[in-house]
Order: C-alpha cells, then sequence, then structure tokens
C-alpha cells in the first residue's frame, strides 16, 4: 500500500480510536466511510459503494449528505451498529493546510438520545454488570429520561432474569465472559461492549451505594459520558433495588403469559401490557411496563396502590377530567432529557410549557379525593416561574430548527424587536418602492424582486426597456435576461444591508437566546423530573381504574393463610379479544391443605387458558389492579414458575424436552411454599411412561416439600388416581361433551377427573383429510382394546410403578399404609413387621 493522503492519514488515526464503530467522517456536506466501515454501511444502508484514488490503491468509500444523515444514523443504531460522528472543528474556508477534524459524539443502540422508531412506549436501556468476589452488581441507566437504578445479587438465574426484564440495547461488561453466558445474553441483547480499562471517576448520583456497586455504575457512566461527550445533568440520583422485593418471574414465565410480548406475533397486541394500557401519556405507558414486570410483594405497597385506583374507580368524575387533562401532558420526562444533553428545539419546549400547565389542573382533582393513598400526590407542584419564562418567550408555533429565527414573542427581548423591526420596515420600504419607480417611469409591469445572488433589483421587461431613460434614473444594469434588464440604485442597496444585516442579526441573537433559554430551563431538571414521575403514577392508576370499569374487574383481597379463591374469574385477554358474553368464567380454591389442582380434559377444552388466568390474575393484583373476577381472595406469591408449551431455544442447543426439563428444576428447586406452579402437560415430550413416570415423581415432590399452590394439566389420566395417595391434591377437569360425534367445549371447569382425551374428536375440526380422521379411530379401537395386555406387561417390568396397579390393594398392603411412622417406636414396627411376616407365610 502507498503512503497515505494527508487527509487519509487523519482519517487513519481517528478511525484506531474508534474501532468498533463505523466513523462518519465529515468532508464538506458529506459524511463519508471508508475501507470495511464503508463495505459494511454500503449494504445496510443500500447506498452505492464507490472507490477513492481508483487508479493506485482503490479504497471503497460511500457516503451520505450531511443534511439528511440522521436516518442513516438510525437505521445503523437501530441494527445494533454503533456510529461516531467526525466533524471538522474548523471553517475549511478560513484555514491553511488540512481542517482539525474530531470525534464529537458517539452513538450506541443503548446511548441514542431520539431515533424515529424509538417506541415512546417502552424504555431505552443501557445495562452494565460485573463480578466481584462471587457477587454480581448490575446497573442500568435510560439516557433519554435520566432514570438510573443498580442492585446486587449473588447467582446467574438472578443475573439471567435481571436482564430480561430489563431487556437493554446494550451491555457493557468488564471483561470477557464465559462463553456459555455471552451466548446466552447475546440472545437478549445483540450490542455488548467489552470495556478492558477501568477508570475510577467521581459522579455526585452514585452516593449511597457500595464499593462494587460504584464499579459498576462507574463502567456505566463512563460510557455513557464517553461517547456523549457532554455534561449529563438529567441522569437521577442512583436507585437501589434488590430483586427480591418484586414477585420473582423468569423469561419464560414473562413469555408464557405473554405479559408484555405475545408469544407468536411478538408484538404487543393481545398481552397484558396490551389489555391493560389505558394511559395517556408515554411516561405512564412506560411506567405501566415497569409495572408489569415487577409485581409488588409487600402487602401495604399493594393495599396502598389498589385504594388509589379504587378512589378513582369511584371517583368517576374525577377520573374522567384527570385523562383529558393527562391528555395534553407530553413526554415530560424525554423533553427534560433532552433540554439536558442539548438537541431539545423551541417546538419541544413550547410542548413542555404546555405539559406543565396541566400540573395545577391535576393537582386540583387529585385533592377532592380524599384519601390518603393518595396523599403522596400532593407533592405534585404548579412550575409557575417556569411556566412564566416560557410563556413570555417562545412563540407558539414555532419551526423546528433552532438556527433560522421565528422562535421568540415580540417583547421578549428588545434588540430583537429593533432588528425585526428594522428588517420589517425596510421590507416596507420596498413595497413602497415598486409603487414609486412605477409612478416615475410609467412602467406598470416594472417589479422589484430578491434574489440570493444579487440581493434586491429593480426588473423591467425588454419592450419596456427603450421608452424609458435608466441613466437619468439613476439604474445601473445589473444583468440581462433574454427578455428583462435587472438594475440596482444606490438607495436600494443601503436599505439592502440594513434589511440583511438586521435579519442575520436577528437570527443569530434567537439562537443565542435559545441557549440561554436552554440553559434556564435545565436548572428545572430536578423539579420537573419529581412531577413527571408522579404523573406517570397517576397515569398508570388511572388506567387501573378505567380498565377496571370498563371490564369489569373487582378489588382483590389478600388473605393471610395463603388461601386461593376465585369466583367468576376469567383471562383478560382472551375474555376481550371475544365477545365478552362468549367466556365462561370459572372459579378455583386451593389453600394450605389443598394445593395442588391436576387437571384434565379435551384437547383445546381451555386447560391453559385456566392456568394462565390464576396466574395472571396474581400478577394484576400484585401491581395493585383490580381482577377479572367476581370475587378474588389470593395469596402473595414471591414466585411464579411456567413450564407451557414447546419452547423455541434451539439457538442455547437445548433439545425442546432439554429445556423443559431445565425449566421443571428451576421450579422444582426454587419454589417455596408461597409460590405458584404451573406446568402445561409437562413430560409429554418424550415417551410416555418416561414422561409420566417424571410427572408424577415432580408432582409429588411439590407435595411433600415445596408445597407451593399448583396447578398441572395433563393428557396422562394415569395421574388422576394420585388423589388416593396426595391429600394435598384434587382433580379437576375443564368440560366438554360429545353431541352426536361431534364434541362441544363448554370450558366449564369441574371437580373429578376426565378420561378421554378427545385428541381424534379435536383433529377433525381441523381441514385434516377424512381418511386420517377415519383410520386413527380404527387405530385408537385397537389399541384400547390391546391396553389391557400392554399394561399387564409393564406391570411386570416396572413393579414399583403403583400407579398402573388396577386392582384394589390386598390386606397386607393395606396394612402397611396404615402404619404412622412418625408415632411408631422401633419395638412397635419390629412387631408389625413380624405380624406382616405371619400372615405371608
Ligand atoms: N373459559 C373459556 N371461555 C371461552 N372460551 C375459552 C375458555 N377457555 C378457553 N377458551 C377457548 O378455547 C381455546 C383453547 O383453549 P386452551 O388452549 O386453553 O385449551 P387446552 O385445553 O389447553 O388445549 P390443549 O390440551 O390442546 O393444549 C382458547 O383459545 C379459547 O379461545
Amino acid at each position: 500500500m502507498s503512503k497515505p493522503t494527508p487527509m487519509m492519514a487523519q482519517y487513519l488515526k481517528i478511525k484506531s480510536q474508534y474501532q468498533d464503530t463505523l466513523l462518519f467522517f465529515r468532508l464538506g456536506d458529506f459524511y463519508e466511510m471508508f475501507y470495511d466501515d464503508a463495505v459494511e454501511a454500503s449494504r445496510v444502508l443500500e447506498i452505492t459503494l464507490t472507490r477513492r484514488d481508483a487508479k493506485k490503491d482503490p479504497i471503497p468509500m460511500c457516503g451520505v449528505p450531511y443534511h439528511s444523515a440522521s436516518g442513516y444514523i438510525e437505521k445503523l443504531i437501530s441494527k445494533g451498529y454503533k456510529v461516531a460522528i467526525c466533524e471538522q472543528m474548523e471553517d475549511p474556508t478560513q484555514t491553511k493546510g488540512m481542517v482539525r477534524r474530531e470525534v464529537v459524539q458517539v452513538i450506541t443502540p443503548g446511548t441514542v438520545m431520539e431515533q424515529k422508531g424509538m417506541d415512546e412506549k417502552a424504555n431505552n436501556y443501557i445495562l452494565s454488570f460485573i463480578k466481584e468476589d462471587g457477587e454480581f452488581h448490575l446497573s442500568y441507566c435510560d439516557v433519554t429520561t435520566g432514570e438510573l437504578k443498580v442492585t446486587s445479587f449473588d447467582d446467574e438465574t438472578t443475573l439471567m432474569n435481571e436482564i430480561t426484564t430489563i431487556y437493554p440495547n446494550e451491555i457493557i461488561v468488564n471483561k470477557i465472559l464465559p462463553d456459555n453466558l455471552y451466548k446466552q445474553i447475546q440472545l437478549i441483547t445483540e450490542t455488548i461492549t467489552v470495556v478492558d480499562s477501568y477508570e475510577e471517576r467521581e459522579y455526585e448520583v452514585v452516593t449511597g451505594t457500595s464499593q462494587s456497586q460504584k464499579r459498576s455504575l462507574n463502567y456505566l457512566l463512563n460510557y455513557i459520558h464517553d461517547n456523549g461527550k457532554r455534561e449529563m445533568p438529567h441522569i437521577e440520583e442512583v436507585v437501589v433495588y434488590r430483586a427480591l422485593d418484586y414477585m420473582k418471574m423468569d423469561f419464560y414465565a414473562k413469555r408464557n403469559l405473554e405479559l408484555t410480548e405475545s408469544i407468536r406475533l411478538k408484538s404487543k397486541k393481545g398481552t397484558l401490557l396490551w389489555l391493560m394500557d389505558d394511559t395517556k401519556t408515554p411516561m405512564g405507558a412506560r411506567r405501566l411496563k415497569q409495572w408489569i414486570d415487577r409485581p409488588l410483594i409487600k402487602l401495604r405497597d399493594i393495599e396502598q396502590r389498589l385504594d388509589a385506583v379504587e378512589q378513582l374507580v369511584n371517583g368517576f368524575i374525577e377520573r374522567d377530567e384527570l385523562r383529558s387533562y393527562l391528555n395534553m401532558v407530553y413526554d415530560i420526562e424525554r423533553l427534560v432529557g433532552r433540554v439536558s444533553y442539548g438537541n431539545v428545539n423551541a417546538k419541544d419546549l413550547v410542548q413542555l410549557n404546555y405539559s406543565i400547565k396541566q400540573i395545577p389542573y391535576i393537582k386540583e382533582i387529585i385533592e377532592r379525593l380524599d384519601s390518603h393513598s393518595i396523599d403522596r400526590f400532593k407533592a405534585l407542584e404548579p412550575l409557575k416561574d417556569l411556566e412564566q419564562l416560557l410563556e413570555d418567550s417562545l412563540v407558539e408555533d414555532p419551526p423546528l430548527s433552532v438556527k433560522e429565527g421565528g422562535i421568540f414573542k415580540k417583547g421578549y427581548h428588545e434588540a430583537l424587536d429593533q432588528y425585526k423591526e428594522a428588517s420589517t420596515n425596510g421590507k416596507q420600504w420596498i413595497a413602497e418602492l415598486q409603487l414609486k419607480e412605477r409612478e416615475r417611469t410609467g412602467v406598470k409591469s416594472l417589479k422589484v424582486s430578491f434574489n440570493k445572488v444579487f440581493g434586491y433589483y429593480i426588473e423591467i421587461t425588454k419592450a419596456n426597456v427603450n421608452n424609458i431613460d435608466t441613466d437619468a434614473l439613476g439604474y445601473q444594469r445589473k444583468q440581462t435576461l433574454s427578455n428583462a434588464e435587472r438594475y440596482i440604485t444606490e438607495e436600494l442597496k443601503e436599505k439592502e444591508s440594513i434589511i440583511l444585516g438586521a435579519e442575520d442579526k436577528a437570527i443569530e441573537l434567537e439562537y443565542q437566546l435559545f441557549l440561554e433559554l436552554r440553559q434556564e430551563v435545565k436548572a428545572y431538571t430536578e423539579k420537573l423530573q419529581a412531577q413527571a414521575k408522579l404523573l406517570s403514577e397517576i397515569d398508570c392508576l388511572q388506567s387501573f381504574a378505567e380498565i377496571a370499569q370498563k371490564y369489569h374487574y373487582t378489588r382483590p383481597i389478600f388473605s393471610e393463610d395463603k388461601t386461593l379463591s376465585l369466583k367468576s374469574s376469567r383471562h383478560p385477554v382472551v375474555e376481550r379479544v371475544m365477545d365478552h358474553n362468549d367466556y365462561v368464567p370459572n372459579d378455583c380454591y386451593l389453600d394450605k391443605e389443598g394445593f395442588i389442582y391436576l387437571i384434565t380434559g379435551p384437547n383445546m377444552s381451555g386447560k391453559s387458558t385456566y392456568m394462565r388466568q390464576i396466574a395472571i390474575i396474581s400478577i394484576m393484583a400484585q401491581m395493585g389492579a383490580y381482577v377479572p373476577a367476581d370475587y378474588a381472595q389470593l395469596p402473595i406469591f414471591d414466585q411464579i414458575f411456567t413450564r407451557i408449551g414447546a419452547a423455541d431455544d434451539l439457538v442455547s442447543g437445548k433439545s425442546t424436552f432439554m429445556v423443559e426439563m431445565l425449566e421443571a428444576e428451576k421450579a422444582m428447586v426454587g419454589a417455596t411454599e408461597d409460590s405458584l406452579i404451573i406446568f402445561d402437560e409437562i413430560g409429554r415430550g418424550t415417551s410416555t411412561f418416561d414422561g409420566l413416570a417424571l410427572a408424577q415423581s415432580m408432582i409429588e415432590y411439590v407435595h411433600h416439600h415445596t408445597k407451593a399452590k399448583t396447578l398441572f394439566s395433563t393428557h396422562y389420566h394415569e395421574l388422576t388416581h394420585l388423589d388416593e395417595t396426595l391429600s394435598g391434591l384434587k382433580n379437576i377437569h375443564v368440560a366438554a361433551q360429545e353431541y352426536q360425534g361431534e364434541l362441544i367445549f363448554l370450558h366449564k371447569v369441574k371437580e373429578g377427573a376426565v378420561d378421554q382425551s378427545y385428541g381424534i374428536h379435536v383433529a377433525k375440526l381441523t381441514d385434516l383429510p377424512d381418511e386420517i380422521i377415519e383410520r386413527a379411530h380404527a387405530i385408537l379401537q385397537e389399541l384400547e382394546s390391546n391396553t389391557k395386555t400392554e399394561r399387564e406387561v409393564e406391570k411386570f417390568n416396572q413393579p414399583s410403578f403403583q400407579l398402573f396397579e388396577e386392582q384394589s390393594p390386598s390386606e397386607i398392603e393395606k396394612k402397611i399404609k396404615s402404619i404412622d411412622l412418625m408415632n411408631i417406636t422401633p419395638i412397635e414396627a419390629l412387631t408389625k413387621l413380624q405380624e406382616i411376616q405371619n400372615q405371608l407365610k
């Protein structure tokens, strides 16, 4: 390779410091990319790849125009790339030799401030974690809103739970992660940055954290600041939290219950979030998502939210008014972020003003609702000074650009008004000049016009030129067109310089004034953030009240004795997508004595729906919301475990069955008496007997050890006999009826078990060829007639497998069973054993 040109040498030097980014290198009106960056960017952005210095060493190159770069940058960021913006730091026309260039900002998926496609209803998090002395310290931040949090824990499960809950767009780690962990995390977040060096810096916002937490925060904040390359006063004081303080659900549970993302379409539609979101502000919508992700476990906190919701359910008029005022509140959190980051425009500030104007009204409504639960919202505070400031300064509808004037109201700044007057007066003078010159020349078509090249000029058509004495009039010819001549006069040029000078000065002054105004608004950052937080919570609570009334929900009550009792409960999402009257409500009763439901019923009868609905009702209740039931008494669950459907975890190299077992393991090991377990047909991914054996042993384990509330659906009808030996297990089934060969789903949960799956009936509901259905019926009949013998064989092979024992237990068995092992002395036991031996002889 030949020696690079000075400019390429400059490029290469800068690029070497920003290796993991695509470097946007400013050259005049373009950002150019070179080498691999160019190849990559041209492919992703679908722009032409060209070559520089084509003859010698062709360098791949592509570029985007400076004024339309933001769209391209956004596209790259949304695909997980990082973009470094390198600007010309000097005016090329004023500089001899090479223009100095510097990277002024690095935009990454986790630190991007504005993006067209950015979901206003979701946070944009960047996360960092470190492991020290066997403990994880995890911190995360939303740079757009300033939220900053940190937590510590000691196990990898919590790490994965936290990461999947937070769902960051970017992760910072301090050293190469173990391969398997890296792979797992990469499934969640594409952009992982490994930072090797550690630099201790002082951040005011991290006070009150441990040394290790500080280090985790340092990695995070250093990265954010180094990329943003500016102060960020909107980053809030860190909140230390514990994962333990919230109901624990892992990624699978959240996904299976479709809390915030539907399984099939990976969209919000059809999720609990979709159902519950009747918020009026983006801040409220983001808060709601956080609340769904982290249901509460402290009774006092839950009741406090519920009290507020009750107030709003009953206060129909207040709620209605609240909703209309909230509707006029913009995204204060992100607006404040933009003020602090420096990319706010005048339109944003008008929106901010409009939003804070609603605060006094909202405060007044809240104060009308007389309840302690509302007390905290009394901290709502009208920001009169700020409102006045914005009101006095900004016009109602300013332009998007802050560099073209038109931002400030008359009367805000004296000098600005003078410039504007000079320019307006000048324009007035010009309009009058046209009339005057028409009179002087007698040419009615004479025009005084303006263009950027010549400024103001007088134009006379060729036909009229010969009739007038231009010299006598003082006209100097400036330009000849095919059908007209253009002139200027001394007087005109004098006025022109006043007008243009005043306009330029006004625009320049407006920009300066805007920067000052921005600075003044910045001083309100903390206050505005506090208000935004309160408004977001009020918005969530009114949303809970709104859906409670719209869909006929009830306030749940919490039981101290761990009883779960639901009357006429529904699955809120399924109910909503079908007609309310078509949904069949169901009851549920589990307590300390009977805590396992074994659920049978035909395919499609509604087993999964029923189990999910109980989990979802529990989650809604612990969020502090009303629930879809006529009556709901619930324990407070510490964790919810699910094992539902097939998991598509192919990337991690585990089979469906393996994932199923891993999930089961998590529940078996992790659940407590205060947990809820939902197992949908566990064991079906292997041979019948293996599956059956695993299912039974898991149920027994939960029954004897964990004692968690458990809903277990199965097609293994052999399991239904377990209620004979496990006192805490109850059989229920979801009823269906066969009528003239057709299956009618009643969706009604009833006591007892059923012994038929009706799989073929359900298959018949599809368009499977009749031949297949008929053949299946025939095979089924054959199998059923053979079953007896088959079972005999199995019984022989697995003598200890009591399930298949169909005859009644023998006298000896009864005797053994009746022995109360806890209350028997060794001598008594020996005597009993001897009795049994004798009997057998
Ligand atoms: N209580 C109900 N009222 C009305 N319709 C219901 C009810 N429960 C379920 N359904 C309807 O029945 C369909 C099947 O329900 P679900 O998937 O829960 O059945 P399943 O018994 O788990 O089936 P499978 O054993 O095949 O997995 C649901 O999609 C829903 O439309």
